[in-house]
């Protein structure tokens, strides 16, 4: 995507001259001659570089006080000062105003090129250190060699280059939005911002201005939602299902139309931005029961993408764990260990309906209780939390530990044998060979036993 550039310069032949020059390379340039159409280009959508004169003759603000005004709105936007030859002492006070950088007339092309390129770069740095900073170094790669892991990072190889909207479907925590993440660094758009709102975190009434922004009020400033915020990048809405059904059909306007008002505004907004909603329940349910609309639905789902439960993929937990104990050991400062077998047994067993999450926090959880113990020992079954469990799950209860003592060992011995073998299967996903040469048994004596216990 062709980063949006305003230039702001009361000379047409200057406005025309840089248009021109930014144009070349593939810029996207829009044009303002004076401080009240600066502002409304600005209204309209917020670019992501300015070039601003510093004198604009004939405009109701000069270069200086313009800038001003424009920080006070975007605090964070890169201004470049176009400087009139002989006036470098105003160029440098307005640095000291939050000017990034500024060029001199005459202008010369490439200082010009140079200027837009780090101005953008800082830009691009500094919200990738804010992404970083509030994800706390979140941003991972996709672990996992699961066949379902493998299908679905192919299938993101594919999605990832085209602009189609995606629809993230799969159970809390199963890591959706880290799969929008690694889509939005694959694609085109990577350069760009990857913005995200989330249901769960803004009340139904701010859900709007979250989105769309809001007009300034008296006596406040405008508010830039998340679709300007995303311009030219990724927009990711988190749980689709939990926006209010007046939302929905906002949203529902903006894809039809590709613009919108900001609340209380009536000027219409245009951006580029690519949408990929996610949902952990089963979407098609939700639109029955009419929690989201039937058309949005459509239009947001173009591609599905199912990212499955871990239990459905408990292959990958060694891989995760020992992904999750070395990112810890790093973050921490901690020394790194390493999971005895009897505990990963009990881990790639358990359920995990918080799933990855889940996996990850008592991951951190056991490193940071056991950081006192000696870093060669692995770290033990025993050492797990109760909630976590033994291989074996709770016994059915009519086989609690009373009703056994009261049976004959061989029936007590077959449900040991049930217990054990299903959570065994379980665990190697049902694949019969692997559970075979880790329980020590011979292929065809496990189906013959599997059979016996009426284990299917
Ligand atoms: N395959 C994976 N490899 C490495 N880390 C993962 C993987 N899947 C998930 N995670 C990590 O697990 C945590 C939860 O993932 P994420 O937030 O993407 O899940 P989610 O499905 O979007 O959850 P929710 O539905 O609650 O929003 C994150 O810290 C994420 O980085």
């Amino acid at each position: 995507m062709a980063s949006d550039i305003l230039v702001v310069d009361d000379e047409i032949d200057i406005r025309n001259l840089i248009a021109g020059i930014l144009e070349d390379e593939g810029y996207e340039v829009r044009t303002a001659a004076d401080s009240d159409e600066a502002l409304a280009a600005i209204g309209a959508r917020r670019p992501q570089l300015i070039f601003l004169d510093i004198w604009l003759q004939g405009s109701k603000m000069d270069g200086l006080q313009l800038l001003d005004a424009i920080r006070a709105q975007h605090s964070t936007m890169p201004i470049v000062m176009i400087s009139g030859h002989g006036n470098i002492e105003t160029a440098v006070s307005a640095i000291k105003r939050g000017a990034y950088d500024y060029i001199e007339k005459p202008l010369k092309a490439d200082r010009l090129l140079l200027a837009a390129e780090r101005a953008l770069e800082a830009s691009r740095l500094r919200r990738e250190v804010e992404s970083l900073r509030t994800k706390s170094g979140e941003f991972q790669d996709l672990i996992g060699n699961s066949a379902v892991m493998n299908q679905l990072r192919s299938t993101i190889e594919k999605i990832s280059p085209t602009n189609s909207r995606i629809m993230i479907m799969g159970p809390s925590g199963s890591g959706k939005e880290l799969v929008a993440r690694t889509i939005h660094k694959k694609s085109l758009r990577s350069e760009g911002p990857f913005v995200v709102v989330s249901s769960a975190s803004i009340t139904p009434d701010k859900m709007d201005e979250a989105l769309f922004g809001a007009e300034a009020k008296p006596g406040q400033d405008p508010s830039v939602g998340a679709l300007e915020e995303a311009h030219g990048g990724t927009l990711y809405l988190d749980e689709i299902g939990d926006m209010p059904l007046e939302t929905q059909a906002r949203i529902l306007r903006v894809l039809v139309a590709q613009e919108f008002n900001r609340v209380g505004g009536s000027q219409k907004v245009r951006v580029n931005v690519r949408i990929i909603s996610s949902s952990a329940r089963d979407l098609q349910e939700e639109v029955t029961e009419g929690r989201v609309r039937e058309d949005l639905f459509h239009r947001l789902s173009v591609v599905p993408v199912r990212v499955p439960a871990l239990a459905q993929r408990r292959e990958d937990v060694p891989m995760l764990i020992d992904y999750f104990l070395r990112q810890t050991a790093e973050n921490q400062g901690l020394p790194r260990r390493i999971v005895g077998e009897d505990a990963m047994a009990v881990l790639q067993a358990h359920d995990w309906p918080g799933n990855v999450r889940q996996l990850k926090n008592n991951v951190e959880r056991l490193l940071i209780l056991t950081r006192d113990g000696d870093p060669n020992d692995p770290i033990s079954a025993d050492l797990l939390p109760n909630e976590i469990g033994a291989i074996v799950p709770p016994l059915s209860s009519q086989a609690g530990g009373e009703h056994i003592m009261a049976l004959p060992l061989r029936d007590a011995r077959e449900i040991f044998e049930r217990d054990y073998l299903r959570a065994q299967i379980n665990r190697f996903s049902g694949n019969v060979s692997r559970t075979a040469e880790f329980v020590g048994m011979e292929r065809s004596a496990l189906h013959r036993k599997l059979k016996t216990l009426g284990i299917a």
